[in-house]
């Protein structure tokens, strides 16, 4: 059974004349992570602010863990982590003093926040440096003591704005696996806000694709393939001894084929609206064409997004109902 934890219905904000976010309504479901994806300037923190009742909505409502984020805002921070991209320390205080100040502001007792506090740090990976400065921490060292801050309050949900920004590899890596086993094993919902594709791509349940505050469409990849790629969802790619006119003319004949694109002498991509790979092979076995190489093409979620936002109508191909 899905349970809603974050529920916008016709969510607004408008700044003058301008939509920061537009008529939004989204459903992300307890024990997701989900991805918030899009680029600069597209709302996600202009949302992600009024899910914290920390900016209030123009028109439309935001409910978060049941309550409306915009008149409980204090309940909602209770049950609510929230790690902002530009996150702020006490940086002449160890990552263990840090976190003791955040449970002391949550009310928690010092005897638990000490406990909690050691485990938490033991948990993202800070134990050998908890009682090191924060201003001498590294921005992924950072990052993970944002992320033990913000478990402290032991949260339902947490939101992490752009958490991988400016880490290198190695940390995302890391960054990400914590995330995810944050999910998997704790059962904390997950709201993430990046414009990094791939990264997205790997931990996130579901995506929305976000741009100039509306949501273009959301759904797993495959879903999300669906919606933005309709027409020629699958491409296979084939090499053969040799194309002819002939092959060209019987592979743009099989149904669901969309188009066939010759790429070299021996090389082409054939491009349809369903499965049609084994058709396709059996064709150019039939036609003694020398079949090298056929392969279904996978389209990751940085190929749908590129391919999305390079082309220029976008309503026209958002149109499958
Ligand atoms: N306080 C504000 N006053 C006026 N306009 C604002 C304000 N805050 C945000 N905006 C505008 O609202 C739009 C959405 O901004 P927002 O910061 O939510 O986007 P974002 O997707 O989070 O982008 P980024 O990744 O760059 O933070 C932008 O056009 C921004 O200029």
């Amino acid at each position: 059974m899905t349970a809603p934890i974050i529920e916008l219905d016709q969510l607004t904000k408008k700044y003058d004349d301008q939509y920061a976010v537009d008529h939004l309504s989204l459903t992300i479901n307890k024990g997701e992570i989900f991805g918030l994806l899009g680029p600069n300037g597209a709302g996600k923190s202009t949302t992600i602010l009024m899910m914290l009742g920390l900016s209030e909505p123009s028109a439309g409502s935001v409910k978060v863990c049941g309550l409306n984020s915009t008149s409980e805002p204090l309940a909602v921070k209770q049950r609510v982590g929230y790690l902002p991209d530009d996150l702020g320390f006490y940086d002449d205080m160890t990552g263990f003093e840090n976190l003791i100040y955040t449970a002391r502001l949550n009310g928690i007792d010092r005897k638990t926040a000490e406990e909690r506090a050691l485990q938490l740090l033991k948990r993202v990976g800070l134990l050998d440096a908890a009682h090191k400065k924060s201003g001498k921490y590294s921005r992924g060292m950072r990052q993970r003591l944002g992320l033990a801050d913000v478990l402290m309050k032991k949260p339902e949900l947490i939101i992490l704005d752009e958490p991988t920004l400016g880490i290198d590899p190695e940390g995302v890596r890391e960054l990400l696996q914590l995330i995810r086993h944050l999910n998997q094993v704790e059962g904390i919902t997950v709201l993430l806000s990046s414009h990094h594709l791939h990264q997205v791509q790997q931990i996130c349940d579901r995506v929305g694709i976000f741009v100039q505050g509306k949501l273009l469409a959301e759904g797993n990849l495959e879903e999300l393939a669906e919606k933005l790629y309709f027409e020629d969802l699958f491409v296979i790619d084939v090499r053969v001894d040799h194309i002819d006119q002939q092959l060209i003319k019987q592979l743009n004949e099989v149904k669901g084929v969309n188009r066939v694109a010759q790429i070299s002498d021996k090389e082409m991509a054939v491009y349809g609206e369903s499965n049609i790979t084994t058709d396709i092979a059996n064709i150019i076995i039939q036609t003694n064409t020398g079949l090298q190489y056929i392969q279904q093409r996978n389209y990751g979620l940085d190929e749908i997004y590129h391919r999305y936002f390079e082309g220029a109508d976008h309503s026209a191909k958002n149109t499958k109902s």
